[in-house]
């Protein structure tokens, strides 16, 4: 609710004012006598309580239907280490559980925004990294494949784990080449028409160690579309990038975005993992948007 003190005239010129968390300027015209008015599809009821020969009160109450993205919480590093923990601990999830809906919900977003025909039937190259965020990028080509995309799995360091072991024989046989080749850039713009990157995640400590820079620095030079698991690889979790950062144009933010997301430029910025139980929404007011019928994605912008 505004109070406001306006100069009197038939019609008056509200300030451009900027709300917290909505992106509006507003500059809206208000007849002396009240009543309700509508700008950029912002409903304003405006009541004038006194009328004055020189000055008018009037307060002046808005409503607006918030969008996914603008509700949302952004998370601080360790609070998506502590959320993570708790899911495993007092939830009991296993790695496998949450690994495997977050997988989903990347390919899921990325068929719904890359048809194959965008893609010109190429490629999908899978870069994945050696934590969890690579695991999450194993569980999406296998995903992708089952929807009849063409994934191809960059994956230069191997992890020593059971899970990891059980995911790459999962894709060998699912026909999903995996290579610990990086292709160059001419062999990349002629055969694939997506690069996912699944290098890093929220526990990446910059600065980015020698065996990672070669495909970090592929991924800032390609005019590729990048689509990003949970953060685009290389930024700083909260800080976001810095200026030669890599530019994706697709985020899939798992549990809820951490604050680098807000740095986030591109077309398309998604929620996926659709697995945190209310009870832990509410202790931590991740306050997630609605995810639409059995969907395990939602678009936040
Ligand atoms: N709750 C959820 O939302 C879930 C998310 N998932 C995904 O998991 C990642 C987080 O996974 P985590 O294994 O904790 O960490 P990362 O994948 O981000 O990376 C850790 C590995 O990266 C190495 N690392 C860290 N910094 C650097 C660096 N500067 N240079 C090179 N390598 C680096 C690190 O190596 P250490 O030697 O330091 O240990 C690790 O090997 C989350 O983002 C989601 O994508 C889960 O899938 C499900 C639950
Ligand atoms: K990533």
């Amino acid at each position: 609710m505004f109070s406001l003190f306006l100069n009197t005239k038939q019609i008056f010129l509200f300030q451009a004012f900027n709300l917290k968390n909505y992106k509006y300027k507003v500059i809206l015209f208000i007849s002396a006598s009240g009543g309700l008015g509508t700008a950029l599809g912002m409903k304003f009821k405006v009541i004038v309580t006194n009328l004055k020969p020189v000055i008018l009160k009037a307060f002046v109450s808005y409503s607006q239907t918030p969008t996914a993205s603008n509700m949302v919480k952004y998370l601080q590093q360790q609070e998506a280490i502590d959320i993570d923990l708790e899911l495993f601990n007092n939830y009991q999830f296993s790695v496998d559980q949450l690994m495997e809906l977050a997988g989903l919900s990347c390919a899921s977003a990325i068929g719904k925004s890359y048809s194959e025909l965008q893609l010109q039937n190429k490629s999908i190259l899978i870069c994945c990294g050696p934590g969890n965020n690579g695991g999450d990028g194993l569980v999406c080509a296998r995903h992708l494949k089952l929807f009849e995309y063409n994934p191809v799995v960059y994956y230069p360091k191997k992890t020593d784990k059971d899970l990891y072991k059980r995911l790459v024989n999962q894709c060998i046989l699912m026909n999903i080449p995996i290579t610990e080749c990086l292709p160059n850039k001419s062999q990349l713009n002629r055969e694939f028409g997506l690069i996912v990157d699944a290098i890093f995640g929220f526990s990446f400590k910059p600065p980015i160690r020698e065996a990672f820079v070669p495909v970090i620095d592929l991924m800032k030079d390609t005019s590729l579309p990048i689509a990003s698991i949970d953060i685009p690889s290389g930024w700083d979790v909260e800080a976001g990038a810095t200026e030669d950062g890599m530019k994706p144009e697709m985020l899939i933010s798992l549990t809820a975005p951490k604050k680098c997301a807000e740095f986030f430029k591109g077309k398309y910025h998604y929620l996926g993992g659709r697995f945190v139980p209310p009870t832990l929404q509410e202790k931590y007011k991740l306050n997630l948007p609605k995810y639409h019928g059995t969907e395990c994605c939602v678009l936040l912008n």
